[in-house]
């Protein structure tokens, strides 16, 4: 969370000429229900199966750069399917700088703890190796602005082996 995913998604798509989807908001479109109430109404459960079921179905394009959650990877399902989909990029930043970056809004229903910084921690120590284990190229967000981000990942990922 506050890695970058949505943002530096929808700047990569627009460079690369691609459609562009984020499996949140594409929840939010056919639901018609924000994230935080998902989780309110069916806990966290039902926003995996609903998260799992979105990025199955995202993953069938041809063509797309997709933004997940940040928790996606705890399915092992969805850690296959985006293996097998394409190319995985794994945006790190620190816990201080993922703090910093998402204070400001209350989209993050998981972040609704009285230590937000401890709450990242132990997210990033559960998750961290999951996303080093499908990710094609790890790229650093801290002290980057997302445009700089996006060229970094450009670079990188012409400099990959075909599959
Ligand atoms: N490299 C970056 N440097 C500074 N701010 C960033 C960077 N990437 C994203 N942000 C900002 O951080 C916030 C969270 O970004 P977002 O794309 O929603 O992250 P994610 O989808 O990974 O949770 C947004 O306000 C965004 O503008
Ligand atoms: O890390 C997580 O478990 C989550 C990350 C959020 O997306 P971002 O990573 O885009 O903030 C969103 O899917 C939901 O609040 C759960
Ligand atoms: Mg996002």
């Amino acid at each position: 969370m506050g890695a970058g995913k949505s943002t530096i998604g929808r700047l990569l798509a627009k460079e690369l000429r691609l459609p562009f989807k984020d499996s949140d908001k594409e929840i939010e479109l056919r639901t018609g229900a924000n994230i935080p109430w998902i989780f309110d109404k069916e806990g966290e459960p039902g926003f995996r199966d609903r998260e799992q079921a979105m990025i199955a179905e995202l993953c069938e394009y041809d063509g797309v750069v997709l933004a997940t959650g940040g928790g996606a990877v705890m399915r092992e399902a969805n850690r296959r399917a985006l293996h097998a989909g394409g190319r995985v990029v794994y945006l790190h930043a620190s816990v201080e700088q993922q703090v910093g970056r998402t204070a400001r809004d209350r989209n993050r229903p998981l972040l609704r703890t009285a230590d937000p910084a401890k709450t990242l921690r132990d997210l990033l120590a559960i998750r961290d190796p999951l996303y080093r284990e499908i990710a094609d190229l790890v790229v650093e967000t801290d002290e980057r602005p997302p445009r700089m981000v996006v060229l970094d990942i450009l670079e990188r990922l012409q400099q990959l082996p075909p599959r």
